[in-house]
């Protein structure tokens, strides 16, 4: 089965078509790029995933549930690291993963559990008494991540995740996550305007103006060169963004 499945998407602001007919599929345990330039409409596909936004046109299944059938157990199956963070920065890390579970009804031992359970995998064991405000950018991203994955999704969602972060952090928290597919079989969605973030085994998708334009391993999409921003300035007629 599918990590996610979008079916003939389409959605419209008013008059203005922001996405037509995109349809794809992610595999399981794998690490999936959706790249678009500004105004590409990965935005209004996250805003629909998440259920900001309700579906006009076509549907998205998670883990096989339908959100427009089945939403509750399509959104269980969904942990999402949204481009805002929406932290706390004057509680603790175990503070704001404990408000979370509450608001999700996780009983308090069965949180405490997770918890300790995500601080480890996100290599932050030791920081869960600090303040959030006390951790520089990247690591607040990894409680962001932690949080996300407390009640065990199945897919990963990450909306411009390393926005706003310094070069050697934004290569350190795509590798991070790259490592939590590789070594936890996570199935992820990371979505970027930034080329430096894909790498030739990802699978790639690639968004513009609305339309899905490409899709495939991303070494394979950059044939025969190998060159991942001449493709993309092909497909899209945008000069690759810094
Ligand atoms: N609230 C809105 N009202 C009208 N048009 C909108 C609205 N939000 C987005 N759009 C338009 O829909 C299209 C897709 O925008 P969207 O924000 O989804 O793209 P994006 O790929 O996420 O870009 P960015 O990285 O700049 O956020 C753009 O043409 C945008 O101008």
């Amino acid at each position: 089965m599918s990590a996610l499945e979008v079916e003939n998407l389409g959605f419209a602001y008013g008059a203005r078509e922001a996405l037509q007919g995109v349809g794809f599929r992610t595999a399981p345990g794998r690490f999936t790029a959706l790249l678009g330039p500004n105004g590409a409409g990965k935005s209004t596909l996250i805003a629909q995933l998440t259920r900001l936004y309700e579906l006009q046109r076509g549907d998205i299944r998670v883990a096989g549930f339908s959100l427009r059938e089945r939403p509750r157990e399509a959104l269980r199956r969904l942990g999402v690291v949204f481009q805002q963070s929406t932290l706390d920065l004057d509680l603790t890390v175990e503070q704001n993963l404990r408000y979370h579970a509450a608001l999700h009804g996780m009983p308090r031992v069965v949180a405490n559990e997770r918890i300790a359970q995500e601080l480890q995998r996100q290599h932050l064991a030791e920081r869960g008494r600090s303040k959030v405000r006390e951790l520089n950018g990247g690591h607040r991203r990894r409680v962001e991540i932690a949080r996300a994955l407390l009640h065990k999704p199945s897919l990963l969602l990450l909306d411009e995740a390393s926005a706003g972060l310094d070069p050697a952090s934004r290569r350190a928290l795509n590798e991070h996550v790259r490592a939590l597919c590789r070594t936890e079989g996570m199935s992820v969605l990371w979505t970027t305007h930034l080329l430096d973030e894909v790498q030739a085994d990802d699978d790639l998708l690639i968004l513009d103006r609305g339309r899905l334009v490409a899709q495939g391993r991303a070494g394979e999409l950059s044939a025969p060169d190998g060159d991942l921003e001449r493709t993309f300035t092909r497909l899209t007629d945008n000069p690759v963004a810094a």
